[in-house]
């Protein structure tokens, strides 16, 4: 295998996804090749059901690619434990079935999890990367609230505090805007974008948010009939990529505004 390098944080070679079932594979998409360096903000766009998700879950080595690699830290998801790859990828899944009655700050140490010994005490170093991620979202008036007691807002700037906790080279988010008004988007958007910058750590998520994912995103990665498109936004417009990208002729893609507007 080529030796990856040392600003990468993540790559794939070939890499098929898709899903298994008995001896049918159901092929989501084909041969993606791409290469997520340090500081790096990406999004992966495309229609639903064009694959976003399962991209993402197979990156993070939950679902098992059906062909290729995917390459961390020099060595192949498939042959790294589930404890060094709790140390290299941070997950937030929106819809995920956390409890809603921890506290702020009980949420966010839940981050420290894969450094706590098996009873899970708290080291002072846990501590300090804890208040540190509480401080980078900038959620200090809310930690000891419950989060139940949260708007989607501010719960899912805890959900990116506790990823930040875990202290990962690499946080992978599945549409982390869901359910936020225009301005809480662009908020989320803008500080995953900050945080990229400041930590050094490479951001991918998924989003349909493409208007604001073209103005803040060093890469763009777009899914569209089983195959992939991965470059700057400035490369994938001036190759056209967007122009097709949803069916029939409601919306188009104006090259000029870097934006899709509605067809009059
Ligand atoms: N667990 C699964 N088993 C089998 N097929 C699945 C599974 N999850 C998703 N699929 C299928 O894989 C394809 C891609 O789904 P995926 O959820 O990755 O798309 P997406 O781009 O994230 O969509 P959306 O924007 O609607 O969230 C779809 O055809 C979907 O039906």
């Amino acid at each position: 295998m080529n030796s990856t390098n040392s600003h990468t944080v993540i790559k794939t070679k070939d890499l098929s996804i898709g899903y298994r079932k008995k001896n049918l594979v159901d092929l989501v998409a084909l041969e993606i090749n791409l290469e997520i360096k340090k500081g790096e903000l990406v999004a992966v766009l495309g229609i639903n059901g064009a694959g976003k998700s399962t991209l993402l879950k197979t990156l993070s080595g939950i679902t098992k690619p059906i062909k290729g690699e995917v390459v961390i830290k020099d060595k192949k998801i498939q042959n790294t434990d589930p404890s060094e790859l709790a140390r290299s990828i941070s997950l937030v899944l929106t819809e995920q079935a956390l409890s809603r009655n921890l506290s702020v700050i009980e949420l966010v140490a839940l981050g420290r999890q894969p450094y706590t010994n098996w009873i899970g005490r708290l080291t002072n170093t846990d501590l300090k990367k804890i208040m540190y991620a509480i401080q980078l979202v900038n959620i200090e008036d809310i930690r000891d609230k419950k989060c139940h007691e949260l708007s989607d807002g501010q719960f899912q700037k805890v959900l990116i505090a506790r990823a930040l906790a875990q202290d990962t080279p690499l946080i992978i988010l599945d549409e982390p805007t869901t359910h936020l008004d225009l301005f809480h988007k662009a908020y989320v958007l803008k500080l995953l974008q900050k945080l990229s910058k400041d930590t050094n750590k490479a951001i991918l998520f998924a989003t349909h948010e493409i208007n604001l994912a073209l103005q803040l995103c060093d890469k763009l990665i777009i899914i569209k009939d089983k195959k992939t498109l991965y470059g700057t936004p400035a490369e994938l417009i001036k190759s056209g990529a967007f122009n097709n990208l949803f069916p029939g002729n409601l919306i188009r893609f104006d090259n000029d505004s870097a934006s899709f507007k509605i067809k009059q």
